[in-house]
């Protein structure tokens, strides 16, 4: 005689299932992998239905992984699209920390400024002028100094215009710093002149923002002979790598900083300030 409860064979929850196979009623343990060998409507119950086939879906991979033998993916039953879904995140991850990997171990190879009693340790002053020729109060109080005292239009407009760049860019490197918090190389010395409390933050290096965008700014508006282009060039290279050298970034801060600068000159040149809108702009303000 079947218990009340195999009216309603449908129903799930904690309990057994009841099942019928042959005229007789079984019992069937929920937590238990299925049978295969289980009628059809019971293997449709345990796991196929859109909804339960939704939250198996929804899980983490981790969780999916622990809980192969439930989704019969580690047995080999499992659809093959769903083990490409599961590895892709994982590939990721595993070639993600690998770059990072790469690029802790080579910055601290190439760190051979960090310190006086470094390897290269000689050349440190030599990669600090190079710091300097990089930061962002010299390049703003020359580029306000030339500001000053050019005599021509065209001369202003250039300059004014690099000046906002100077400024955009210490703007956008600080707000990429404080959203990326990442940590300066541990080999790094704090002995930077004139910083923001985010420059303890590393990525992007705002030198090789800098660099970058002034070396495009001063490639395009200035008539530059053969070898001052090709010097430009080599001081924009110079200064990405004595931030390595001198221990204050990693390859990627300089690489993703250099890029950065390439785009931030982009912007620049889109928001260029002409001498009809400075003069629309002082007209407004007046
Ligand atoms: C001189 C004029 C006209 C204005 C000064 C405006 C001003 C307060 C500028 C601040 C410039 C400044 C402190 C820039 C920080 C540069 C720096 C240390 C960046 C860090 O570079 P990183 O490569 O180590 O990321």
């Amino acid at each position: 005689m079947p218990s009340p409860k195999a009216k309603n064979p449908g129903r799930s929850g904690g309990s057994p299932v009841l099942g019928s196979s042959n005229g007789r009623y079984e019992f069937m343990s929920l937590t238990k992998p299925l049978n295969r060998s289980s009628p059809p409507h019971l293997l449709q119950r345990q796991g196929s239905d859109p909804t339960t086939a939704r939250l198996r879906a929804s899980e983490s991979p981790t969780r999916r992984r622990g809980s192969g033998s439930s989704t019969g993916s580690a047995s080999g039953q499992g659809p093959p699209e769903e083990d490409g879904i599961r590895l892709n995140p994982s590939l990721i991850r595993v070639a993600l920390s690998s770059l990072l990997a790469i690029d802790l171990w080579l910055s601290k190879q190439l760190g051979v400024c960090a310190c006086e009693d470094s390897s290269w340790g000689s050349v440190r002053p030599l990669m600090k002028l190079l710091e300097i020729s990089g930061h962002g109060i010299p390049w703003l109080a020359g580029t306000a100094y030339c500001l000053y005292k050019s005599d021509s239009a065209a001369g202003q407009e250039v300059m004014l215009n690099l000046f906002m760049g100077l400024l955009l860019d210490l703007i956008l490197v600080g707000i990429v710093k404080a959203l990326v918090r990442r940590r300066r190389p541990a080999h790094n010395r704090m002995d930077m002149f004139a910083t923001f409390s985010v420059d303890r933050y590393s990525f992007p290096s705002g030198h090789a923002t800098r660099a970058a965008m002034c070396g495009r700014f001063l490639l395009a508006h200035l008539v530059l002979a053969a070898p001052l282009r090709v010097l430009v060039l080599l001081w924009v290279g110079l200064v990405g790598l004595s931030r390595v050298m001198l221990g204050r970034h990693n390859v990627t801060d300089v690489v993703f900083g250099f890029w950065m600068g390439y785009c931030q000159y982009n912007l620049v040149e889109m928001l260029w300030l002409s001498p009809q809108t400075l003069q629309g702009l002082l007209g407004q303000s007046a």
